[in-house]
């Protein structure tokens, strides 16, 4: 399935980027091998292409989805569009909250806005910078293909979406809606989403003592991945490589070794990523009173579990039986995130079903983020080779002095500001915060406005992190302005750091449910930059410019087809 063909059925994005499906050239358009044999470093193929070549291809090891699923997949997508779009006009015609009063960006007649729906699905970021710079600090809604969304601008509403109670402006709601978690993920995760806790204090305490197999995992898959020879040049293909080395190093950290090299393993957490997000948008096109019926016939839910079950339940099954044994901490129990899961696990949750969902769920939310936002940033070093060399210099000082820790990776000034800057530029939501209105009397803003019960609102982030007034040169990619700014700071230089969430930064979203998952992934992305400059000369083949953006409704994707020119470093 294509990008633009997985934005379409996806066109009530609601959620960062990653959680796209599809990406043209990645190898999920691919035939499935049914071997699964994807990770395995002897397939790592040999061609080696020479300086300014890009005749040489790293043949992508396999996530592999079946042809034939996905031929099936485009005939039902297109079908079910068709009909689908005739259903929401009608549907649309009489429901969803007056929102009348809300200045439009586009047309506002309830056909007529139908061709800006439209238009939103490739041309979401100008329409949000359209309406960002006519009604700056205030809202603005467009319309996409099922309802009106409400856009929200200026530091202080965007501080009231962030510090809004749950039961006021609902995440995950809007968030269960999207996905439709129930058929897509299980009942379990839509009913308690207790993992946001587990990953915001067990997972996070943990990303230091587990470190080093964070780091022992980057270096292996980079040595299985991409084989090098003498000084010779090897294209590599950005999106499908990265993925894997991303889906192997947090599964190393979630799960441990040997299953974090399990191929079928980490292709079905890969296909588990796909299904979730066409799925449920085939089952949000149903009306609410055929989606119990029809939901779970549509959703690969039951196929994806008994797949993870195979994988998971010997892991799961002897901690159950030794936490009935020996108690909740018995000795040598593994510091990983079953663990963590089964400590705050309660009642229904604390079983061998519902824990392998939860472990399906969080590797949902953590993989596909984690990995568009490494190959946006990969695409930046490779495109201004001049950062690498005080990149270089910034690790081997700190790795001479500290070896490789947690604690050295933080003090990586340089790499934490490309990273943040990479994010800034090529973010990869052009909205984020993504809430539905849930009291029953709207929402009341602080300027006033009150937003009706059921409205669906987001931030404008892409905006946001290209106003000059916040970031002097928006469109400019400075690698170290965060850095600079930190160093101009005698005090509060925390508020740089690519961690950190603000009302200008919105990477990470804001508030309450800003991503409990980023510590970890900050510090990984870190420690997989940190190893590629070490060890790897790069380029762009032929030195064509930045591979460019894919803007599909408000997802930033980088281009998947590309490839990135690895050589053993040579100075
Ligand atoms: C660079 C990688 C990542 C990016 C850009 C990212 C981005 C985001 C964003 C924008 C949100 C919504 C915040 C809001 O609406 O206020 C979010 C939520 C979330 N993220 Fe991440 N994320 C990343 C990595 C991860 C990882 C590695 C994990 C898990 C270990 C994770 C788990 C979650 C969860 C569970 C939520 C929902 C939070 C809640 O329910 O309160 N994310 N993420």
């Amino acid at each position: 399935m294509s990008t633009r063909t997985g934005a379409v059925l996806a066109l009530s994005f609601n959620l960062p980027a990653g959680f796209y499906p599809g990406r043209p050239g990645s190898t999920r358009a691919r035939p499935y091998k049914a071997h699964h044999d994807g990770f395995r470093g002897s397939q790592v193929p040999t061609a080696i292409c020479n300086d300014n070549s890009n005749g040489g291809e790293q043949a992508a090891t396999d996530l592999f989805l079946p042809a034939t699923f996905m031929e099936d997949l485009k005939i039902v997508a297109l079908s079910l569009g068709g009909v689908a779009a005739l259903y929401l006009l009608v549907r649309n015609a009489y429901s969803g909250p007056n929102l009348d009063f809300i200045p439009t960006v586009g047309r506002s007649g309830s056909i007529s806005s139908y061709i800006d729906a439209f238009r939103y699905v490739f041309y979401a970021k100008e329409m949000f910078q359209e309406g960002y710079q006519k009604h700056p600090e205030t809202f603005f809604r467009v319309p996409v293909v099922d309802r009106w969304s409400v856009l929200v601008s200026g530091k202080q509403l965007i501080g009231d979406i962030a510090n809004a109670r749950e039961e006021d402006l609902s995440f995950h709601q809007s968030t269960n809606e999207f996905l439709q978690t129930r058929y897509t993920l299980g009942r379990g995760c839509e009913r308690d989403p207790y993992h946001p806790a587990v990953i915001r204090t067990s997972l996070t305490r943990n990303v230091g003592h587990r470190f080093p197999d964070v780091r022992d995992e980057i270096v292996c898959s980079f040595a299985d991945l991409i084989s090098l020879r003498g000084d010779e040049w090897l294209a590599v293909p950005a999106y499908d490589t990265m993925l894997q080395v991303i889906c192997r190093t947090s599964n190393r950290f979630f799960v441990g070794l040997p299953l974090c090299r399990d191929p079928d393993y980490l292709a079905l957490v890969n296909q588990v990523a796909m299904d979730v997000v066409v799925k449920a948008q085939l089952i949000n096109f149903l009306p609410a009173f055929l989606r119990p019926t029809l939901g779970p016939f549509i959703s690969s839910l039951n196929s994806n579990m008994r797949r993870a079950e195979r994988h998971l339940t010997p892991l799961i099954a002897e901690r159950l039986n030794k936490m009935e044994e020996l108690g909740k901490d018995w000795p040598g129990k593994p510091n990983d995130l079953i663990s963590w899961l089964m400590d705050a696990a309660q009642g229904d949750e604390l079983t061998l079903t519902a824990l392998v969902q939860r472990v399906i769920f969080v590797n949902f939310a953590a993989i596909r983020t984690s990995t568009d936002t490494f190959v946006h940033l990969l695409f930046d070093l490779a495109a201004y080779p001049s950062y690498v060399q005080p990149l270089r210099e910034e690790v081997e000082a700190i790795v001479n002095e500290e070896g490789w820790t947690k604690a050295a990776v933080g003090k990586m000034h340089k790499i934490d500001s490309f990273l943040r800057e990479s994010q800034r530029v090529h973010g990869i939501g052009t909205q984020s915060l993504g809430r539905k209105v849930v009291g029953p009397d709207g929402f009341k803003f602080s300027d006033g406005t009150t937003l009706p019960h059921g409205t669906y609102l987001h931030a404008t982030t892409w905006s946001l992190h290209h106003d000059p007034e916040l970031y002097p040169d928006p469109h400019v990619f400075d690698g170290f302005r965060f850095d600079k700014l930190r160093q101009a700071e005698e005090t509060g230089a925390a508020k740089y750091q690519a961690v950190t969430t603000s009302l200008d930064y919105l990477a990470f979203g804001h508030g309450v449910h800003s991503c409990p998952g980023r510590h970890m992934a900050v510090i990984e992305l870190k420690a997989i930059v940190a190893h590629i400059v070490l060890n790897y000369d790069i380029k762009l083949p032929n030195d064509e410019g930045r591979p460019a953006n894919q803007y599909v409704a408000s997802a930033c994707l980088p281009n998947a087809s590309a490839k990135v020119l690895f050589r053993k470093r040579q100075s």
